[in-house]
């Protein structure tokens, strides 16, 4: 495999499951080594973009609810309350590390209409030609369908809106990090002999079948949505690798071009 040096533009999402713990609470030290290694990247002449999840259940649990919310406007109060904890917190360690980052919040309409799509696609080069990291989530507290039903024609989830944002800003590389090391054969979790696909040239109806949902009651969309971001990142002709949150400094093998995880192969290989 031939190892890449120059710069690349990376969008990098994680989910709820790997920013928090199982109690819910905040995992700082995830929390501490994500801003670290993105920062460190962005030290190396790469662009960095975060997609991050986490603001309906740290809001939950700032709140002091026992439960993810199921009534949707508690979600969204939810949300309101949990994106303003996680930025503060990014911004505290991003800013450790010299590292300015900057919140976009994107609804489905934002990248479907043209005209918002071009605003957006303009602050993001702003913000990437000034060396921030933008932090981009859901706009949960005023979408609707995207929460609820996870069917809205263009967003949903967080995986697919990775997906779309690494089109829009024409990114080289889609790095998903999950709660687990990529795509199996079958869902470890049900299955210990499942084994792991370490590269996907087609996200195939056999595929399909072998992706399941979420693992943990903090995850949302499981291996299903993660297809779903595949699909659309491959079609862009970007490669997205799917790791785990837990060993983030693979990060640094990853741009190099080096097999971690699953690659869904776009433009890096051949
Ligand atoms: N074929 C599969 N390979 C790997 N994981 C799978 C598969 N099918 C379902 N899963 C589940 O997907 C989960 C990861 O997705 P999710 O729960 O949404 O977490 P995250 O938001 O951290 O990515 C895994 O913990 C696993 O239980
Ligand atoms: N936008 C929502 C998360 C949506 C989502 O896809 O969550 P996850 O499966 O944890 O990546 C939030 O911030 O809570």
């Amino acid at each position: 495999m031939e190892e890449r040096t120059d710069s690349l533009r990376i969008v990098v999402k994680v989910g709820t499951s790997s920013l928090t713990h199982d109690t819910g609470r905040l995992n700082l030290h995830n929390m501490d080594r994500l801003a670290r290694t993105l920062s460190d990247l962005e030290g190396m002449g790469h662009e960095v973009v975060l997609v991050s999840s986490g603001a309906i259940g740290v809001g939950s649990t700032k709140l002091g609810l026992k439960e993810r919310p199921r009534e949707l406007r508690m979600k969204q109060a939810a949300a309101a309350v949990g994106q303003c904890a996680i930025m503060h917190l990014y911004d505290k360690m991003f800013g450790e590390y010299n590292r300015v980052v900057a919140q976009i919040l994107l609804t489905g309409e934002d990248v479907d209409a043209p005209v918002r799509a071009e605003h957006l696609r303009n602050t993001f080069e702003s913000l990437l030609e000034l060396g921030i990291i933008p932090v981009v989530n859901e706009n949960d507290s005023v979408s609707s369908a995207e929460i609820e039903t996870g069917k809205c024609k263009v967003l949903g989830d967080n995986d697919t809106l990775s997906a779309i944002v690494a089109r829009l800003v024409k990114a080289d590389l889609l790095v998903l990090l999950s709660d687990i090391d990529g795509l199996y054969d079958a869902d470890p979790h049900n299955n210990p002999a499942a084994r792991l696909i370490p590269r996907v040239d087609a996200v195939t109806a056999q595929l399909r079948a072998m992706a399941g949902g979420a693992g943990t009651w903090r995850g949302t969309g499981g291996m299903q949505t993660k297809l779903n971001a595949a699909e659309v990142a491959m079609a862009a002709g970007v490669d997205m690798v799917i790791t785990n949150g837990e060993r983030v400094e693979d990060l640094y093998r990853i741009v190099r071009g080096e097999a971690v995880g699953t690659r869904f192969a776009g433009t890096l290989q051949g």
